[in-house]
């Protein structure tokens, strides 16, 4: 067991509520203890290929977070605080994370969340913030790793069939994809073409298809069976009550980022204006969000941990560009050290014609201490994915 840790209250994030959070414990109640369905259904709508492209130039960023609460209620997750800057409001969840820019909505969620009930509203709600097409955004993705429990799901997510069926009634033209092994780990993928339709409907600023120049990266590495000495880093140290832990969440969670070097990741010599919003759930279970300001934008990056052994998954992501002192691969090694996952699959989506940034996919083919088993890439309108598995060597 670890021992009691110091928790520095001054680290709760600042536009935290004050008062003690709502977590969703329906979502766990069902399940046995020790079966949490880590993967995570992740959606991610595009209004408009880039903030400059938006209504009044912020978009998104005008509907309140009472609305967004609206919507996920729908959804079955709760907020746990909220980071922002001029670019982006990044949310913590009970169940995951979402991250609200001015063009674009990235939904991740857990458990036996219902993430495509919320399509509805989120639609509306884009509609309200001016995108007067928001019907037919201007692109979306929905990807998500094979459940581990698919049984204990609830519709419209029983089966991939079921959420294509679900996704083809709101969006025309979407292509739904599995990608990998049959009777190995898998992902599926669905999205649309770009530009199937206006962002504002003004046909001054149309857009269709990609411009030149579009810059868009994401890399995702989703890991099973942790070993199980670092997932002990992801429980609540000894001495804590339940009550005094759920208040005190963030604080052990900031504490939690720090000595587990999640927050390293992109370290603050690099990025000065990183922030890290991170909560430690009782009795174990981690989720953070990081803002990361960049020369070019503001990315992000995200981490879930479910720790125990019968189901133990972590996933990170992230949008942050790649440099010379951040490729891929150095990000894939430090996220695995934490981790050290029996097994992981890795994507990278990468915006197709950043030429210098592709290198970054390709150099992610070797990890130090694991063995590749799979490398699929795929050639979309716009967009080449890269789909990695890859296996502890003995
Ligand atoms: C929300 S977190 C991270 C989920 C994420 N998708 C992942 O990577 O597994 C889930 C972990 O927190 C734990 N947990 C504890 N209380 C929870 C709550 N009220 N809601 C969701 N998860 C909770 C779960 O048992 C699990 O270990």
């Amino acid at each position: 067991m670890t021992a009691p840790i110091a928790v520095p209250q001054s680290s709760i994030s600042s536009s935290s509520p004050a008062t003690s959070y709502t977590i969703n414990h329906e979502n766990t109640a069902g399940l046995p203890e020790s079966a949490f369905e880590g993967p995570e259904k992740l959606l991610e709508v595009w209004f408009a290929p880039s903030p400059e492209d938006c209504p009044s130039g912020k978009g998104l960023k005008t509907v309140a977070r009472k609305d967004w609460e609206g919507m996920l209620d729908l959804v079955n997750c709760k907020v746990l605080s909220v980071i922002e800057n001029d670019e982006v409001d990044a949310y913590l969840l009970s169940e995951s994370s979402m991250f609200v820019f001015p063009h674009k909505l990235i939904l991740k969620t857990c458990g036996t969340t219902t993430l495509l009930i919320g399509l509805t509203r989120l639609l509306s709600l884009a509609a309200s913030a001016g995108f007067t097409s928001s019907q037919t955004p201007w692109r979306v993705f929905y990807s998500r790793k094979s459940f581990m429990f698919p049984d204990r799901q609830l519709p419209p997510h029983k089966s991939w069939h079921d959420e294509v069926e679900y996704l083809d009634k709101h969006f025309e033209g979407g292509s739904a994809y599995h990608v990998g092994r049959m009777n190995g780990d898998h992902w599926f993928l669905y999205m649309t073409s770009p530009g199937t339709s206006a962002a504002t409907g003004n046909t001054a600023t149309r857009t269709v298809g990609l411009k030149e120049g579009f810059e868009d990266e994401t890399l995702e590495i989703l890991m099973t069976d942790l070993c199980e000495r670092r997932a002990r880093q992801f429980y609540l140290p000894d001495g804590y009550s339940s009550t005094e832990s759920e208040s005190d969440g963030h604080a052990l969670g900031t504490t939690c980022s720090s000595q587990t070097k999640i927050d390293s990741i992109y370290p603050t010599s690099e990025y000065p204006d990183a922030r890290v919003d991170s909560y430690l759930f009782t009795p174990c279970g981690y989720s953070a969000n990081g803002v990361v300001p960049t020369p070019s934008s503001t990315g992000y990056w995200t981490i879930h941990v479910t720790p125990e052994p019968h189901c133990s998954y972590a996933s990170f992501e992230t949008n942050v560009p790649t440099s010379p002192t951040s490729t891929s691969l150095a990000t894939v090694e430090k996220v695995v050290e934490i981790f050290g996952p029996g097994k992981f699959t890795l994507t990278l989506f990468e915006a197709r014609g950043v030429e210098a940034e592709r290198k970054g996919s390709l150099g992610v083919d070797e990890v130090k201490g694991y063995k590749r088993r799979d490398r699929i890439v795929y050639e979309f309108e716009g967009y080449d994915l890269v789909f990695l598995t890859f296996e502890k060597e003995k």
